[in-house]
Protein backbone atom coordinates (compact mmCIF):
# COMPACT_ATOMS: atom_id res chain seq x y z
CA UNK A 1 0.00 0.00 0.00
CA UNK A 2 1.40 3.23 -0.87
CA UNK A 3 1.41 5.91 1.82
CA UNK A 4 -1.09 8.11 0.86
CA UNK A 5 -3.61 5.45 0.25
CA UNK A 6 -2.46 4.15 4.25
CA UNK A 7 -2.92 7.88 4.96
CA UNK A 8 -6.56 8.01 3.76
CA UNK A 9 -7.23 4.97 5.68
CA UNK A 10 -5.55 6.12 9.04
CA UNK A 11 -7.94 9.05 8.80
CA UNK A 12 -10.83 7.43 7.32
CA UNK A 13 -10.98 4.64 10.61
CA UNK A 14 -9.26 6.59 13.17
CA UNK A 15 -9.33 10.10 13.18
CA UNK A 16 -12.30 11.55 15.29
CA UNK A 17 -13.12 15.23 16.53
CA UNK A 18 -14.69 16.31 19.52
CA UNK A 19 -13.32 17.26 22.72
CA UNK A 20 -10.68 14.97 24.01
CA UNK A 21 -8.23 14.91 27.23
CA UNK A 22 -4.96 13.47 26.33
CA UNK A 23 -2.07 11.87 28.18
CA UNK A 24 -0.26 15.25 28.68
CA UNK A 25 -3.47 16.66 30.25
CA UNK A 26 -4.31 19.16 27.14
CA UNK A 27 -7.94 19.25 25.51
CA UNK A 28 -7.33 18.68 22.28
CA UNK A 29 -10.08 18.77 19.55
CA UNK A 30 -9.49 16.14 17.70
CA UNK A 31 -8.24 12.18 18.38
CA UNK A 32 -6.50 9.59 16.69
CA UNK A 33 -7.78 6.67 18.38
CA UNK A 34 -4.92 4.03 17.14
CA UNK A 35 -6.64 1.12 18.40
CA UNK A 36 -9.07 1.29 15.00
CA UNK A 37 -6.10 1.04 12.84
CA UNK A 38 -4.15 -1.49 14.83
CA UNK A 39 -7.57 -3.22 14.70
CA UNK A 40 -7.47 -3.71 10.75
CA UNK A 41 -5.28 -6.41 9.66
CA UNK A 42 -4.63 -4.78 6.00
CA UNK A 43 -4.12 -1.40 7.41
CA UNK A 44 -1.51 -2.43 10.09
CA UNK A 45 0.32 -4.78 7.95
CA UNK A 46 0.89 -2.11 5.66
CA UNK A 47 1.56 0.56 8.40
CA UNK A 48 4.63 -1.73 10.21
CA UNK A 49 5.89 -2.50 6.36
CA UNK A 50 6.87 0.91 5.93
CA UNK A 51 8.17 1.82 9.36
CA UNK A 52 11.17 -1.51 9.07
CA UNK A 53 12.38 1.20 6.65
CA UNK A 54 12.93 3.49 9.28
CA UNK A 55 14.89 1.14 12.02
CA UNK A 56 18.16 2.80 12.35
CA UNK A 57 20.80 -0.06 11.10
CA UNK A 58 22.30 -0.62 14.80
CA UNK A 59 19.36 -1.11 16.43
CA UNK A 60 19.71 -4.71 18.45
CA UNK A 61 16.08 -4.36 20.35
CA UNK A 62 12.59 -3.04 19.62
CA UNK A 63 10.56 -1.66 22.66
CA UNK A 64 7.07 -1.17 22.21
CA UNK A 65 4.79 0.98 24.67
CA UNK A 66 2.06 -0.69 26.13
CA UNK A 67 -0.96 -0.88 25.38
CA UNK A 68 -0.75 1.08 21.63
CA UNK A 69 2.27 0.17 20.74
CA UNK A 70 2.37 -3.30 21.24
CA UNK A 71 0.65 -4.91 18.26
CA UNK A 72 2.54 -2.72 16.34
CA UNK A 73 6.39 -3.95 17.92
CA UNK A 74 5.04 -7.12 17.54
CA UNK A 75 4.67 -7.11 13.71
CA UNK A 76 7.76 -4.83 13.37
CA UNK A 77 9.72 -7.66 14.89
CA UNK A 78 8.21 -10.30 12.74
CA UNK A 79 9.31 -7.91 9.85
CA UNK A 80 13.00 -7.16 10.51
CA UNK A 81 13.80 -9.99 12.59
CA UNK A 82 15.02 -7.93 15.76
CA UNK A 83 13.54 -9.31 19.33
CA UNK A 84 11.16 -7.40 20.86
CA UNK A 85 10.49 -5.68 24.49
CA UNK A 86 6.93 -5.21 25.88
CA UNK A 87 7.16 -2.41 28.04
CA UNK A 88 4.70 -1.68 30.90
CA UNK A 89 4.03 2.11 32.38
CA UNK A 90 4.58 0.61 35.74
CA UNK A 91 6.26 -2.74 36.61
CA UNK A 92 4.44 -5.65 37.30
CA UNK A 93 3.37 -5.86 41.16
CA UNK A 94 4.22 -9.80 41.15
CA UNK A 95 5.96 -12.63 39.02
CA UNK A 96 8.57 -11.72 37.81
CA UNK A 97 8.27 -8.08 38.53
CA UNK A 98 9.30 -6.52 35.46
CA UNK A 99 8.54 -3.86 33.76
CA UNK A 100 10.40 -4.24 30.17
CA UNK A 101 9.22 -7.82 29.43
CA UNK A 102 10.72 -10.21 26.66
CA UNK A 103 14.01 -9.33 25.37
CA UNK A 104 17.12 -8.13 27.43
CA UNK A 105 17.42 -4.54 26.84
CA UNK A 106 20.95 -4.27 29.43
CA UNK A 107 23.55 -2.63 27.18
CA UNK A 108 21.63 -3.01 23.96
CA UNK A 109 20.56 -0.58 21.08
CA UNK A 110 17.19 -0.11 22.00
CA UNK A 111 14.65 1.65 19.45
CA UNK A 112 11.59 2.76 21.42
CA UNK A 113 8.46 2.17 19.38
CA UNK A 114 5.06 4.07 19.66
CA UNK A 115 2.12 4.44 17.86
CA UNK A 116 0.49 8.67 18.57
CA UNK A 117 3.05 11.15 19.97
CA UNK A 118 1.87 14.15 21.28
CA UNK A 119 3.53 16.23 24.01
CA UNK A 120 6.56 13.12 23.78
CA UNK A 121 6.51 12.95 27.43
CA UNK A 122 4.95 8.98 27.76
CA UNK A 123 8.56 8.08 25.64
CA UNK A 124 10.84 10.61 28.38
CA UNK A 125 9.20 8.62 31.24
CA UNK A 126 9.49 5.02 29.70
CA UNK A 127 12.99 5.93 28.18
CA UNK A 128 14.49 7.33 31.64
CA UNK A 129 12.83 3.65 32.78
CA UNK A 130 14.03 1.94 30.59
CA UNK A 131 17.61 3.74 30.64
CA UNK A 132 17.63 2.80 34.49
CA UNK A 133 17.47 -0.67 33.12
CA UNK A 134 20.83 -0.32 31.19
CA UNK A 135 19.33 0.32 27.71
CA UNK A 136 21.11 2.30 25.47
CA UNK A 137 18.18 4.82 23.67
CA UNK A 138 19.07 6.93 20.82
CA UNK A 139 15.87 6.81 18.47
CA UNK A 140 12.01 6.55 19.02
CA UNK A 141 10.10 5.84 16.14
CA UNK A 142 6.27 6.41 15.78
CA UNK A 143 3.62 6.07 13.40
CA UNK A 144 1.99 9.46 14.01
CA UNK A 145 4.08 12.87 15.48
CA UNK A 146 1.20 15.04 15.81
CA UNK A 147 3.98 17.89 16.17
CA UNK A 148 2.84 19.34 19.19
CA UNK A 149 6.48 19.99 20.64
CA UNK A 150 7.89 16.07 20.70
CA UNK A 151 10.81 16.15 18.35
CA UNK A 152 12.38 19.11 20.11
CA UNK A 153 11.42 17.82 23.62
CA UNK A 154 12.87 14.89 23.16
CA UNK A 155 16.09 16.02 21.34
CA UNK A 156 17.06 17.43 24.82
CA UNK A 157 16.77 13.89 26.57
CA UNK A 158 19.08 12.67 23.45
CA UNK A 159 16.37 10.74 21.58
CA UNK A 160 15.66 11.20 18.00
CA UNK A 161 12.00 11.56 17.59
CA UNK A 162 11.54 9.27 13.74
CA UNK A 163 8.06 9.25 12.30
CA UNK A 164 5.88 7.38 9.44
CA UNK A 165 3.33 10.24 9.35
CA UNK A 166 3.18 13.61 10.73
CA UNK A 167 0.26 15.44 11.18
CA UNK A 168 0.65 17.49 8.36
CA UNK A 169 0.32 14.62 6.27
CA UNK A 170 -3.35 14.68 6.77
CA UNK A 171 -6.21 16.69 5.90
CA UNK A 172 -6.91 19.92 8.28
O1 LIG B 1 3.34 12.17 23.60
P1 LIG B 1 2.45 12.14 24.80
O2 LIG B 1 1.92 13.50 25.16
O3 LIG B 1 3.06 11.41 25.96
O4 LIG B 1 1.13 11.36 24.39
C1 LIG B 1 1.13 10.23 23.61
C2 LIG B 1 0.93 9.00 24.45
O5 LIG B 1 -0.43 8.93 24.89
C3 LIG B 1 -1.07 7.81 24.31
O6 LIG B 1 -1.08 6.75 25.16
P2 LIG B 1 -2.21 6.40 26.20
O7 LIG B 1 -1.84 6.97 27.54
O8 LIG B 1 -3.53 6.80 25.63
O9 LIG B 1 -2.05 4.86 26.40
P3 LIG B 1 -2.41 3.50 25.73
O10 LIG B 1 -1.42 3.29 24.60
O11 LIG B 1 -2.18 2.58 26.85
O12 LIG B 1 -3.84 3.53 25.24
C4 LIG B 1 -0.19 7.43 23.13
O13 LIG B 1 -0.32 6.08 22.83
C5 LIG B 1 1.18 7.77 23.63
O14 LIG B 1 1.71 6.75 24.45
O1 LIG C 1 -1.87 12.54 23.29
C1 LIG C 1 -2.59 11.54 23.43
O2 LIG C 1 -2.89 11.05 24.54
C2 LIG C 1 -3.16 10.89 22.23
C3 LIG C 1 -3.47 11.60 21.11
C4 LIG C 1 -4.04 10.93 20.02
O3 LIG C 1 -4.35 11.53 18.97
N1 LIG C 1 -4.25 9.60 20.11
C5 LIG C 1 -3.93 8.92 21.20
O4 LIG C 1 -4.14 7.70 21.25
N2 LIG C 1 -3.39 9.56 22.26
Amino acid sequence: MIKSEIVKQIYAVSHLVGSFQLRSGRISSEYFDKYQFEANPSLLDAVVKQMVNLIPSNTEVLAGLELGAISIVTLLSHYSGLPTAFVRKEAKKYGTSRLAEGAQINNRKVLIVEDVVTSGGQIIISAHQLRELGAEIDYALCVIDREEGAVDKLLAEGITLLSLLKRRDFPT
